[in-house]
């Protein structure tokens, strides 16, 4: 008598090629699944209308981790042609035409089908602060005109807004710790310092209770609270700053000025309007404000110090430590990122990485180069520019050092930066996480592994145990707990 074997059975045949094809179709949903998905983007735009000039910005995030630290990045960056909104108070239709060259540009940019999805924001900064104060209504026009061109965009717009110096300081205190994904670190954050064309900011995380409400921000970010403290200074920007060290130095009567933040053999007529056009300094008569004066360098870095120094008022404080200008700031603590101008000019000088002694030699070195020698060394800079960068580095190492108390030991841990990850470090970008509602409040729950990771190891271990069934199937025969296999 001859025992037929399962094989040769139809329903063994059967069971084999479904047992087959659900190999096959597991491992194609498994494929298909693991394709890395068409990634859909979001984007959002910010205008940083600055004092000096506007930025705007395109960022970019993938649309399903928007909550995910880190995750937004700079796409584009265009400078609008020109001087800052501010400057256009007497031609407002000019300061909204100003911007429409980098609005053709975020066209291209972003794809067409996203545009109607796509936030605009614009914020000014110091430059309408100050034009705010100087005269009201065509601030207001100014504002107005900004509104109409982005209002006129395929874009969804947001807003057009002064900000204040406090959210100036704050979004770019949180634009460098998102960018440096330091909100979920144990690490701790790094503080911000921004030096723009008309004010300066600076903001970090204190450990001692911040003694004035001004100056306190609070925060919980991806569940931890952070108290940071922030001051933003009217009028101590880099080129309002100037104007202030000038207006110290010049009379009313004085036809020259000899000044030692300028190089030996610069000489330049200026008018007495370019120092006195600002609300940061005492008003002259109309009368000396078209006369004008001879401003000739004698290049001499300690004078230069010297005379920067009367323009802060180290004399009056009402809590236990000031910065400068009665100002309340706690001692200075962990590490800081300096940018805009800080970096700017740190980086032309060629000081972003020397202790304060040397940073010292390195000014009292390039201030004192005659201005013939200083033109033919940097032939491609704009003269303007280069004529000032005695002045600014200056400038900075006096803020740094006798404004807010940086020392030769922990100047080290100033980090002069231009971009983080490939994103600007400034307001911009922080401000549109906020608004936007990027950064949660409570840490996202994080599933243990990826949607992909988690279906393949499903995948295989249905397969393993597939296999071993099979196996087991095959090579041990029959489980003895079923009923004995009939015999034909
Ligand atoms: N490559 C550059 C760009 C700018 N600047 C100067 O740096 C200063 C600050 O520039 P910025 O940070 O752009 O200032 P704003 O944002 O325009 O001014 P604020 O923030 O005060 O409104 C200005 O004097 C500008 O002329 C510079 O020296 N080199
Ligand atoms: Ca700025």
């Amino acid at each position: 008598m001859k025992t037929k074997t399962p094989w040769h059975s139809g329903k063994m045949i059967c069971v084999a090629v479904f047992f087959i094809a659900a190999i096959v179709t597991l491992v194609a949903i498994a494929i298909v699944q693991n394709k890395p998905l068409e990634q859909k983007y979001k984007y959002g735009i910010v205008l940083d209308a600055g004092s000096s000039h506007t930025a705007m910005y395109i960022y970019e995030w993938p649309a399903e981790k928007e909550n995910n630290t880190g995750m937004v990045g700079q796409r584009h960056k265009c400078k609008v042609k020109g001087k800052g909104i501010s400057s256009y108070a007497r031609e407002v239709a000019g300061a909204g035409r100003s911007l429409a060259m980098c609005m053709e540009e975020a066209k291209q940019c972003i794809p067409a089908a996203k545009h109607q999805d796509t936030p605009v924001y614009l914020g000014a900064t110091a430059g309408m602060r100050l034009l705010m104060k100087q005269d009201r209504n065509s601030a207001v026009k100014v504002m107005e005109a900004v509104q109409q061109t982005l209002q006129a965009s395929p874009f969804s717009y947001q807003g057009a807004r002064i900000i204040s110096g406090q959210e100036e300081g704050a979004f770019g205190w949180i634009t460098v710790n998102y960018l440096g994904k330091n909100f979920q670190k144990a690490a701790g954050t790094m503080g911000a310092l921004d030096l723009g064309g008309a004010s300066t900011q600076i903001t970090f995380v204190s450990k001692e209770t911040i003694q004035s409400p001004d100056n306190a921000m609070e925060f919980r970010l991806y569940g931890n609270d952070y108290q940071v403290y922030t001051h933003s200074f009217l009028c101590y920007g880099k080129d309002q700053v100037l104007k202030l060290a000038l207006e110290k130095k010049l009379k009313s009567a004085d036809t020259s000025l000899e000044d030692p933040c300028f190089h030996t053999g610069y000489s330049e007529d200026k008018l007495f309007q370019k120092v006195f056009d600002s609300p940061c300094v005492q008003a002259v008569s109309t009368d000396a404000m078209n006369k004008s004066f001879m401003h000739k360098g004698s290049g001499n870095f300690i004078e230069c110090q010297n005379s920067i120094k009367d323009i802060f008022n180290f004399s009056q404080c009402k809590n236990s430590q000031c910065s400068f200008n009665g100002v309340y700031q706690p001692p200075v603590e962990g590490t800081f990122g300096a940018f805009s101008a800080f970096y700017f000019v740190m980086n032309f000088l060629n000081l972003t990485g020397q202790s304060l002694a040397d940073t010292k030699k390195g000014m009292e070195h390039y201030c004192q180069t005659p201005w013939n020698t200083i033109v033919e060394n940097h032939p491609k800079v704009d003269k303007k520019y280069l004529a000032e960068y005695c002045f600014s580095g200056t400038y900075i190492l006096t803020l740094l050092e006798n404004g807010y108390n940086f020392t030769s030991e922990n100047w080290k841990d100033i980090n002069f930066i231009d971009k983080i990850e490939g994103s600007n470090a400034g307001w911009s970008l922080g401000y549109m996480l906020n608004l936007t509602n990027m950064i949660p409040a409570e840490a996202p729950d994080t599933p243990l592994m990826p949607h992909g990771g988690f279906v393949t190891l499903m995948l295989f271990l249905t397969l393993f145990l597939l296999i071993l069934l099979f196996l087991g199937y095959t090579f041990l025969g029959r489980p003895s707990c079923l009923p004995p296999k009939e015999i034909v």
